[in-house]
Order: C-alpha cells, then sequence, then structure tokens
C-alpha cells in the first residue's frame, strides 16, 4: 500500500520554504518556537546541529507521526562564528571581517520522524571567498536591508552575489539547505523528490 506522508519544515525562513518548493516537495510550514542561544564551547558543526535538532525536536513532539526538517545555518570566518547580525554595527563589522577572505558556511540539518523513531542528521559546509569591499561598498550593501536577517550578514542570492567572488561546494547550502544532499537524507524515510512513485511507506 502507498500511504503519503506528512513532511514538516520547522523553520520561518522564506528562503528555505523557497529552496523546499523548487524541488517539488509537498510540505507544511511550522517554525519551532526554541530560542537559539548558542552554547559556549561547542564545536561549530556540533552547534548547527545541536540548534537544528531542538528546531526539528519541537515541532516533532507536536506533530509525532511527520517527518519534520529542522536547519541552521552559521557562517565561520578566522576562527570566528557569525550569525545574524545585532544591528548596523554588527553587519559592518561581519562584512569588514569577511572581506577579501574565505568564510566558511555550515548548516546543520536534522530530520526526524518519533513515530518511527528515526532521526537523521547532516552538517555540510561550503567555501565562499569575498573579494575586496571598501568601506563605502559595505555601507552601500547594508543599506539595502538585507543583511539583517542573515547568518554573516549577507545573502548570496540578493545584491550579496556582488560581494562573492568564487564559491566550493554547493550553492544551495548558502542559501539554507543544501538540497541534493537532504533529498539523500529524505530517501532513508521512504520519499523520493525525482521519482514520486517509488514513495512506499
Ligand atoms: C550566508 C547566507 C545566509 N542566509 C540565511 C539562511 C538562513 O535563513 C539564515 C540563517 O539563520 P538560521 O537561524 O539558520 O535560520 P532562520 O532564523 O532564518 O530560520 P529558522 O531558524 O526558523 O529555520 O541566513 C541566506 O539567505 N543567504 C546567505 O547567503
Amino acid at each position: 500500500m502507498v500511504a503519503l506522508q506528512e513532511i514538516i519544515l520547522a523553520s520561518a525562513s522564506p528562503r528555505r520554504k523557497k529552496l523546499l518548493e523548487q524541488i517539488g516537495l509537498k510540505f507544511r510550514v511550522i517554525p519551532s518556537r526554541v530560542e537559539e542561544i548558542p552554547e559556549p564551547g561547542l564545536e561549530k558543526r556540533e552547534l548547527v546541529l545541536r540548534l537544528a535538532n531542538l528546531k526539528a525536536g519541537y515541532v516533532a513532539g507536536l506533530y509525532p507521526w511527520a517527518i519534520v526538517l529542522g536547519a541552521d545555518t552559521i557562517v565561520c570566518c578566522e576562527g570566528q562564528i557569525l550569525g545574524k547580525p545585532r544591528d548596523r554595527d554588527d553587519a559592518a563589522r561581519m562584512l569588514r571581517l569577511l572581506s577579501g577572505r574565505i568564510h566558511e558556511v555550515i548548516t546543520g540539518l536534522v530530520l526526524r520522524q518519533e513515530s518511527r523513531g528515526l532521526v537523521r542528521t547532516e552538517a555540510v559546509t561550503t567555501l565562499v571567498r569575498f573579494r575586496d569591499l571598501s568601506q563605502r561598498e559595505i555601507d552601500g550593501y547594508i543599506a539595502t536591508g538585507e543583511p539583517f536577517d542573515k547568518a554573516g550578514a549577507y545573502g548570496i542570492q540578493g545584491y550579496g552575489a556582488l560581494l562573492v567572488e568564487s564559491i566550493n561546494g554547493c550553492y544551495f547550502n548558502v542559501v539554507g539547505l543544501p538540497l541534493s544532499r537532504l533529498a539523500a537524507m529524505f530517501r532513508d524515510f521512504g520519499v523520493e523528490l525525482l521519482c514520486p512513485n517509488l514513495n512506499t511507506v
């Protein structure tokens, strides 16, 4: 018998929603109400996995039959972990740090289905090189308003594209979800994205 499984994106990120729509997934959005408090001392991959698991775990507890996706994205440069900027000054500080350097964008993914006791986790890294930015360019970029809800204070999918010299790794990971890796994780839950009639669970 073929039964369709409910899939829930436990995220308030409009980018993540758009990315899942791009690959034809049918899903509901139920943002998680957990506070993102970075625990000091955690290694960066552990940190994103822990936050992604908190987000997925909160919603999975409410919807135990559903397959729930939680994710978290951070930017790491010169030993510093950058989340979303607090204000303009913080955004300017982050962009000055990223200017002319290579940084890592790390996204933690957690898929959970409580009713089957299934959990899959992955942390995916993409390297991004910024070109040298002048203070004028940094101010101009901040004035677009784009940095404020994004890790590392930029969005590669927007005006932020103008800051990026090159990337090494998955582009979609930078935007918030590494899509091909995510598809492989979904397969373990019986969800096949390219050939949906293979859904068997
Ligand atoms: C580096 C980068 C980040 N981002 C975004 C992806 C994430 O939405 C955001 C990082 O913040 P997150 O805390 O990972 O996600 P979120 O708060 O937007 O949503 P939720 O916690 O509910 O899932 O930064 C871009 O959109 N483009 C980029 O180039």
